[in-house]
């Protein structure tokens, strides 16, 4: 029998094998390559002709490789090089030699549809066409057209940090999910996709980004979103609030008496200064004020929080405020089971037990002898039987008090939570934080009148969930080597710190636009002495710019970089498509008559993917109404929508961060829209969505972030 199971799971082996070899095979079928590069290797007469594909490919008889994969060490050579002198790296160090052609093809169902020889980039021609194409409803991989830059994103193994500042378009995503495949392949002996995760702006994104592995032949990553972890960990106690409601009343409740008090809270909340305020408090505690929460049974109370308090600061001073939980948890077990042993003689027992009817007795009869597994002979003695039937009857009712100590329940973090709010020393730290502005009592008060009626704001859930690590213990994924973090911006430093404590044994790759930081607390990557960049150090930090951005047409880019200061250092891809238009509508009906036929003009252009972007959920509610009889096929986005299809969309502007269309129609871009300087970043993200065409609308004013803008870069369409 052993033989054959030995000889059954030989076979299996070799089935998975060869199927995965049938599967590489299939994918290679309609295109086995899509570069060639003649190198000679340095003492080597003849250059060899290396072919790469999205798979390696080796001939039978002779094991040599007609084709390379993409990942493999000599294939960086078609990414990082133009022909003359170059060199790679390898496992066995540094190979060099000259690159005699470099040679692009296009093969399509099996047929050379087109090739180039290239120079420096990887031919702008090949480019061109990738990028003129029309937008689709999931990320494509980009392996045949890599640039350089990016390259250096995804073969990056060295560092434990890598923070990538990328201007929007700039491939940032691509490059993280290239990454993946890269680092799946290299370490392929000892890394599973579900060894790595990436954080997501939100679950629309997943589904955006999961088609882009499988196409490489590798299985996705785990994928998840900040706010699907805190709902792990705290949604079962409070109702959280999400980070899009946050932006909701971010943008929409500008004239609410605590508008300004409740910006400042969340700033702070989300700074490092609060997060040293957070350990100190946690410092604090060891001397002196953890909450306790009294076990009680049968209205009594068995340990009051202050025995627990006595016992908890008996404990040697050096020990750590969660070791001592811990060993708080050990004692209150120990005295659950001495006032467990005194309660058998209760006179509720006595009670229950007359109450029992035969089956309830014969039940409680079994379960024991389960439990005694027939040690005892004497079980039929009456009065030991009596014993023990008490004895079950209080455990049972024990049970959920147990359960609650071993859950650490005893320690009250919302108690703690709403002290640390109270606390003197907090309220100064935000004085000196905001500058004095005195509103810490109003902002604290808001937030505990939240937490007792059962409710976390999104800026107080990360410290809250901290404060609970710090005193129950932090929780940590060993199994997690990579962590990837996009629109890394949004984090704040608070989430960093929290991020790199969870995943203890990984490196962490952080891609971002601090352009597109569309939430208060956000957080600057591209240099300096940075949160993030403090995270592991210097020394174990690395950044890499990307300034060229290659999602949208030259013109919509020199459009909208000029809306940004810095922005002048972003540098267009040269495709061309029609400059940005502004459109001043007479009226509410007038510009939902432009939109509807701007729209209808599009469609009919060929562009498969259109959409009207509005600030928030419920101007967009509000859009949809107004369009969906005029334009037909619509559909309304929102925080519930769980993946996009191709067509024409009304979507909110923060839900359209990471993603992008062909056409992009920015619903209202008129002042009383958006004329807060606060709101410039998200203006600019939504403009930047668009591949090949934006339109702007305003009735009145426009928006003030066109003012730097120069007029020739858009055009004006009047319409009465
Ligand atoms: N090397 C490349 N070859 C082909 N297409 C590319 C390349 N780099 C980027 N792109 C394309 O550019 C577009 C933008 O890429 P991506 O979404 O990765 O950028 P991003 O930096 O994450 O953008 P944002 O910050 O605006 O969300 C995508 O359509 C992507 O396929």
């Amino acid at each position: 029998m052993k033989q054959q199971a030995e000889v059954l799971s030989e076979r299996e082996r070799s089935h998975r094998h060869l199927q995965a070899r049938l599967n590489r095979m299939k994918r290679l079928y309609p295109s086995p390559y899509f570069g060639r590069i003649d190198f000679r290797e340095d003492g080597e007469a003849e250059a060899e002709r290396i072919y790469i594909g999205i798979a390696s490919f080796e001939d039978e008889d002779d094991g040599t490789y007609l084709i390379y994969d993409w990942r493999t060490p000599v294939a960086s050579l078609y990414y990082d090089y133009a022909p003359g002198p170059v060199q790679y790296e390898t496992p066995a160090g540094t190979i060099g030699g000259t690159m005699e052609l470099k040679r692009q093809f296009q093969i399509r169902d099996g047929v050379i549809r087109a090739l180039f020889d290239t120079g420096i980039t990887i031919g702008d021609e090949l480019l061109q066409q990738v990028l003129g194409k029309g937008a689709e409803s999931r990320m494509q991989s980009i392996v045949a057209t890599i640039q350089q830059e990016q390259n250096r994103i995804i073969r990056n193994d060295r560092s434990r940090m890598l923070i990538v500042q990328g201007a929007a378009g700039s491939g940032k995503t691509s490059a993280a999910l290239q990454r993946v495949a890269y680092l799946l392949y290299k370490h392929r002996e000892r890394l599973t996709a579900d060894q790595m995760v990436l954080f997501s702006p939100n679950p629309l994104f997943n589904s955006y980004v999961s088609s882009v592995l499988p196409e490489l032949g590798e299985e996705n990553m785990q994928q998840t979103t900040f706010q699907e972890y805190l709902e792990h960990r705290l949604g079962d106690v409070f109702r959280l609030e999400d980070p899009y409601d946050q932006m909701e009343y971010m943008l929409t409740a500008r004239h609410e008496p605590d508008y300004e008090a409740r910006m400042a809270g969340i700033r702070y909340k989300a700074s490092e200064r609060f997060l040293a305020a957070v350990q100190s408090f946690g410092k604090r505690l060891l001397a002196g004020g953890m909450a306790f929460r009294s076990i009680r049974f049968q209205g009594r109370t068995l340990v009051s929080a202050e025995e627990m308090e006595r016992q908890f600061y008996s404990y040697d001073p050096a020990i750590r405020l969660a070791n001592r939980v811990h060993l708080l948890k050990e004692w209150l077990l120990q005295r659950l089971n001495e006032l467990e042993k005194a309660e058998r003689s209760a006179d509720w027992v006595t009670e229950e037990m007359n109450y029992l009817d035969n089956e309830q007795y014969q039940l409680a009869y079994n379960q024991l002898r389960k439990r005694q597994k027939g040690k005892d002979p004497a079980f039929d003695d009456a009065v030991q039987e009596e014993e023990l039937i008490r004895a079950y009857l209080v455990k049972e009712r024990f049970r959920p008090l147990r359960r609650s100590v071993k859950r650490l329940r005893f320690a009250d973090v919302t108690s703690l939570y709403r002290q640390l709010l109270n606390d003197p020393e907090t309220a100064a730290d935000f004085e000196a934080f905001d500058h004095g502005a005195g509103t810490w009592p109003q902002i604290a008060e808001a937030s505990i009148r939240r937490l007792d009626a059962g409710e976390l704001a999104y800026e107080d859930a990360t410290p809250y969930l901290y404060l609970k690590e710090l005193v129950e213990g932090f929780q940590t994924n060993n199994t997690i080597r990579y962590v990837l973090i996009d629109e890394a911006q949004d984090y704040s430093p608070f989430q960093f710190e929290f991020l790199k404590r969870l995943f203890p044994r990984s490196r962490m790759t952080a891609l971002g636009d601090f352009n597109q930081a569309i939430f208060t607390h956000a957080v600057e990557l591209a240099s300096g002495d940075t949160p993030i960049a403090r995270l592991f150090g210097e020394a174990e930090t690395e950044r890499i710019t990307l300034r060229r951005s290659y999602r949208s047409t030259r013109e919509i880019v020199e459009f909208t970089r000029q809306m940004l200061p810095d922005g002048h250092e972003i540098e267009p891809f040269d495709r061309s498509g029609g400059l940005p238009a502004v459109v001043f509508a007479a009226n509410e009906q007038a510009r939902i008559e432009a939109i509807a036929s701007d729209m209808a003009d599009l469609l009919a252009e060929g562009f498969g993917s259109v959409a009207v972007i509005c600030k928030t959920a419920a101007e967009s509610a509000a859009a949809y109404e107004a369009l969906k009889n005029v334009c037909p096929h619509l559909t309304l986005v929102d925080k519930h929508t769980a993946s996009f299809e191709q067509g024409t969309v009304v979507i909110p502007s923060y839900l359209a961060k990471g993603v992008e269309f062909d056409a992009v129609l920015i619903y209202d871009a008129s002042a009383e829209t958006y004329g807060a300087e606060s709101e410039r970043k998200l203006f600019y993200t939504a403009c930047t969505r668009a591949m090949h065409r934006l339109r702007l609308y305003a009735v009145g004013e426009p928006t003030p972030f066109l003012a730097g803008v120069s007029p020739s870069s858009y055009s004006v369409v009047e319409r009465p």
